[in-house]
C-alpha cells in the first residue's frame, strides 16, 4: 500500500492573491494610474519594473492599503482591500528603524501578544536574517545591509501573507546586494508569502520574480514570465536574452 506523503510540518504562511482591476489614480491634473489590471497568484514573486515616476510606488502604497485607487478596485485573498491590513507588510529603501529603540524592540514594535512573546517572535526573525547577536544594540551601529535585514526581520516577525518590496536594495552596494536578494529569495521560498518587488534593475528582477512587470502610460506594457529555475545563475544565456527584451521595451517607449 501506498504511503500518502504529507508535506514536512511549517511554519510558512500561505501566500494571498492580489487582484488590481482596472485601477485608476492620479494627483491633481497628473493621471499616474490609467486602468490598471493586474492578477498575481499566491505565493508568487512578482516584480515590477519601469521608468522613474510612471507609478511603480504609487501602485505599492494602493496595495499596502496606505493609499485608495480614485476608480477600479483591489482584492487580497479574494476580499476588497480597505486599508492595513497585518498580514501585507512594506518594506522600503530605507530602513525606517526608531533610532531610540534597540534592534530588538524595533522588530518587536507592533506585534501582538504579551512582551515575552513579542521578543522571542522579534529574535526569531532577527536570527532568520542573521542578526540574532544584534538584537540588543542601537540601530545607528549597524551598517546600511543590516539595518535593511533589521527592515525584513521586522516584516517577517508578523509572518506576512503578502511582502511588498519598494527597492529595498536600492541604496546598496553590489556585494551586499546580492546577499540581499538570496536572502530574500530563501525567505520567500521557506515562507511561501506572495512578494511584489519595485526595482529600477531589471537584472534584480530577472534574478528574483516568477514574473516581471513593466507600467508604462499607467498600465500594464509587459508581462515576461521568467521560467527558470533558482537560484538563478547570473550572466546566463536565457536571463541575458529576458534582459535584453525588458530593457529594450523600457527604452523603445516614448518618452513623456
Ligand atoms: N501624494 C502625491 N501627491 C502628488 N503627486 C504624487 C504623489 N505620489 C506620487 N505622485 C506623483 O506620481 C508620479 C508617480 O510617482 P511614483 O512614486 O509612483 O513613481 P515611481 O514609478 O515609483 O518612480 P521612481 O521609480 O522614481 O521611484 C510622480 O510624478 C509623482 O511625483
Amino acid at each position: 500500500m501506498n504511503a500518502v506523503l504529507k508535506p514536512p510540518p511549517t511554519e510558512a504562511a500561505q501566500g494571498l492573491s492580489i487582484s488590481v482591476r482596472q485601477v485608476v489614480r492620479g494627483f491633481g491634473a497628473l493621471q499616474v494610474l490609467l486602468g490598471l489590471d493586474l492578477a498575481i497568484a499566491p505565493g508568487e514573486f512578482v516584480a515590477i519594473v519601469g521608468r522613474s515616476g510612471c507609478g511603480k510606488s504609487t501602485l505599492l502604497r494602493l496595495l499596502g492599503g496606505l493609499d485608495v485607487p480614485d476608480t477600479g478596485s483591489i482584492d487580497i485573498g479574494g476580499v476588497p482591500l480597505t486599508g492595513l491590513s497585518p498580514e501585507v507588510r512594506l518594506m522600503y529603501q530605507e530602513a525606517r528603524l526608531l533610532p531610540w529603540q534597540r534592534v530588538d524592540d524595533n522588530v518587536a514594535l507592533g506585534l501582538p501578544g504579551d512582551r515575552a512573546h513579542r521578543r522571542a517572535a522579534a529574535l526569531a526573525a532577527l536570527g532568520e536574517v542573521g542578526l540574532a547577536d544584534r538584537a540588543a544594540e542601537w540601530p545607528r551601529v549597524l551598517s546600511g545591509g543590516q539595518k535593511q535585514r533589521v527592515a525584513l526581520a521586522r516584516a517577517l516577525a508578523h509572518r506576512p501573507r503578502v511582502l511588498l518590496l519598494d527597492e529595498p536594495l536600492g541604496a546598496l552596494d553590489a556585494l551586499t546586494r546580492i546577499a540581499m536578494q538570496r536572502l530574500i529569495e530563501t525567505l520567500w521560498r521557506e515562507h511561501g508569502f506572495t512578494a511584489v518587488l519595485v526595482t529600477h534593475d531589471v537584472s534584480e528582477a530577472l534574478a528574483l520574480a516568477d514574473r516581471v512587470v513593466l507600467i508604462d502610460h499607467g498600465r500594464v506594457a509587459l508581462d515576461l514570465p521568467v521560467d527558470l529555475p533558482r537560484p538563478r545563475v547570473r550572466g546566463d544565456a536565457h536571463i541575458a536574452r529576458l534582459e535584453a527584451e525588458v530593457l529594450s521595451s523600457l527604452l523603445d517607449e516614448p518618452q513623456r
